[in-house]
């Protein structure tokens, strides 16, 4: 995938300026940032579910079109209604259209792609559970079988570790890494950074723009980046913690 130019405005604010980014199949980027610093913003707009004033996105060599990407995205687990009424199949099928709850009913290859998402995720023994009645790290894995049902080489990843267990988050972990490794590309925006200069390959630093992109461990070693990014000192416990990785 490859974003380039990419601007939004949000209420009239310059939310994103200018912003490119390139994640390769197989490789698991971190999206990295301050609370507000556009990458909630940013993966909206590749969707196309907030409008761009510039820029584009391009997948597999073609342009995405707003609003019909096809791509996979994984929304912070906070942002799901899962006192909905429904099982494990029926929200992983939802993904298919993108829409919720509409009452649409897959056909049969349909329920294959949500049953090899299932399986993917090891959440098949889950299928006809309630989804109010998921852990949140069972939720999780829902989610991520939800964004694998439409079969897209892009999966976007918006904060899938914040509040889960450490075991949890190292089987969210490690099947992100198998996903990436069967050539996805997955975008991963996290606040767990120095957990994240082992889980993903490359980091992309935002806010407003992008501050700095490179292999984790070179842009984790760059004061100045993180200083700026962040708008905190090079002696603050953030960049110390980083400095020690
Ligand atoms: N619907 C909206 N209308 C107006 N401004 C918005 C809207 N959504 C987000 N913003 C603003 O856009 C900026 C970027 O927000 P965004 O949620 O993308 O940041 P983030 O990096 O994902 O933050 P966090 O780490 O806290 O999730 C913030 O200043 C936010 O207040």
């Amino acid at each position: 995938m490859r974003v380039s130019g990419l601007a939004v405005d949000l209420a009239g604010r310059a939310v994103l300026r200018d912003v490119a980014l390139t994640v390769e199949p197989g490789q698991v980027v971190g999206l990295v940032g301050p609370n507000g610093a556009g990458k909630t913003t940013l993966m909206r707009a590749v969707l196309g579910v907030v409008p761009r004033r510039g820029g584009e996105v391009v997948v597999d060599g073609r342009p995405v079109r707003p609003g019909r990407s096809g791509i996979g995205h994984v929304p912070q687990r906070v942002d799901v209604a899962w006192d909905f009424p429904v099982s494990v199949a029926d929200m992983v099928a939802s993904g298919l259209t993108g829409t919720r709850w509409t009452g649409w009913r897959p056909g049969a290859a349909g329920w294959r792609a949500v049953a090899d998402a299932l399986e993917r995720t090891h959440v098949r023994d889950l299928a006809d559970r309630p989804v109010a009645e998921l852990s949140g790290g069972q939720r999780q894995r829902v989610l991520l079988a939800r964004a694998l049902v439409l079969q897209s080489s892009v999966l976007l990843l918006d904060e899938p570790l914040t509040g889960l267990d450490v075991p949890a988050q190292d089987l969210i972990t490690s099947l992100v890494r198998e996903l990436a490794d069967d050539g996805l590309a997955v975008l991963m925006s996290t606040h767990d950074l120095v957990g994240a200069v082992d889980q993903c390959d490359r980091f992309v630093l935002v806010n407003g723009t992008v501050r700095a992109d490179g292999p984790t461990r070179e842009v984790a070693a760059d004061v100045q980046a993180w200083v700026e990014t962040f708008r905190t000192r090079p002696d603050s416990a953030l960049v110390r913690a980083l400095q020690a990785v």
